[in-house]
């Protein structure tokens, strides 16, 4: 399968790039980024303005995407373009980029996720049969990461809020709390924790009836997030155009 990989000079492009070209059955025959950087994995480095281009050229059959919203939503475009499917890690998109990611995804498939950790994926199963079993407990979601982090709450933290919000309605999301603000029922609180290089960790926290819950996922190594948007991106390739998520593909 060969792999087009954008953001590369990035920490998880260079993950991608390192389990990439670990990967026996995945060639990858382009890798772009913003600033210019040296070869990557022996992987040369090409200029991001030149992806449609080079999407053309070199006629990949995936693009693995991790980097901010604006240019996250212009690759799937010339994917769409291009007729390559896309998978795509970054987090923080606009409503309306999420619609411009959609209709590109009625060319070609898309799958996008928030989180590639499997680990994640079996934790919003045990959160969605949680927050089922005790529906009336209050929730708190804490997710700490590094100090460059763009966005919050994190794209994972949100996930897990639609999921809580689908398995037993929608709730006010509380972001912080200061000053007189006593808990109101049903309300989920919120906390994003930016501290030196932390690469991720989620907790749901579940207290009700003199006893408290917690549900935890830490990722220990960004090699965690590359290996499953490859599995990812092994997984889309060849399927009709569309939205996926990761657990369509797990
Ligand atoms: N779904 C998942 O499992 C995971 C998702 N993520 C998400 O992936 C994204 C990237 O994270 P991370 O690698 O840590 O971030 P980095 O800051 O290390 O890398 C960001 C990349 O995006 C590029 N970039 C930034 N701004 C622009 C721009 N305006 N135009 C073109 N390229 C640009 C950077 O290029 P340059 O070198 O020029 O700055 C760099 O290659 C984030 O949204 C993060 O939340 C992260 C981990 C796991
Ligand atoms: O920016 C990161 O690093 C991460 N971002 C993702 C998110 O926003 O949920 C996934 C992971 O936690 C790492």
């Amino acid at each position: 399968m060969e792999v087009a990989v954008t953001g590369a000079g990035g920490h998880m492009g260079r993950e991608v790039l390192a389990a990439a070209t670990d990967r026996e059955e995945m060639d990858v025959v382009l890798a772009v980024n913003r600033t210019a950087v040296g070869p990557v994995e022996g992987v040369d480095i090409e200029d991001e303005s030149d992806l449609p281009r080079l999407l053309d050229e070199r006629d990949p059959d995936v693009l693995v995407d991790f980097t901010v919203p604006d240019p996250s939503t212009r690759y799937v475009e010339a994917c769409a373009d291009a007729g390559v499917a896309a998978v795509v890690g970054t987090t923080g998109f606009s409503d309306s980029q999420r619609d411009v990611i959609a209709d590109a995804a009625e060319s070609v498939p898309v799958l996008r996720a928030a989180n590639f950790a499997r680990g994640v994926a079996a934790l919003r199963r045990a959160i969605r049969e949680a927050v089922a079993a005790v529906p009336d407990y209050d929730a708190e979601l804490t997710e700490t990461h590094h100090n460059r982090k763009r966005d919050a709450p994190s794209g994972t933290a949100l996930t897990i809020l639609d999921d809580i919000d689908d398995a037993r309605g929608d709730a006010d999301r509380v972001h912080g709390r200061e000053g007189e603000q006593p808990r109101e029922d049903g309300e989920i609180g919120v906390h994003a924790r930016r501290a030196g290089d932390v690469t991720g960790e989620h907790e749901l926290l579940l207290a009700g009836n003199h006893e408290v819950l917690t549900l935890t996922h830490r990722a220990e190594s960004r090699g965690v997030f590359a290996e499953g948007a490859l599995d990812a991106a092994d997984w889309l390739v060849g399927r009709p155009a569309g939205e996926y998520d990761f657990e369509d593909a797990l």
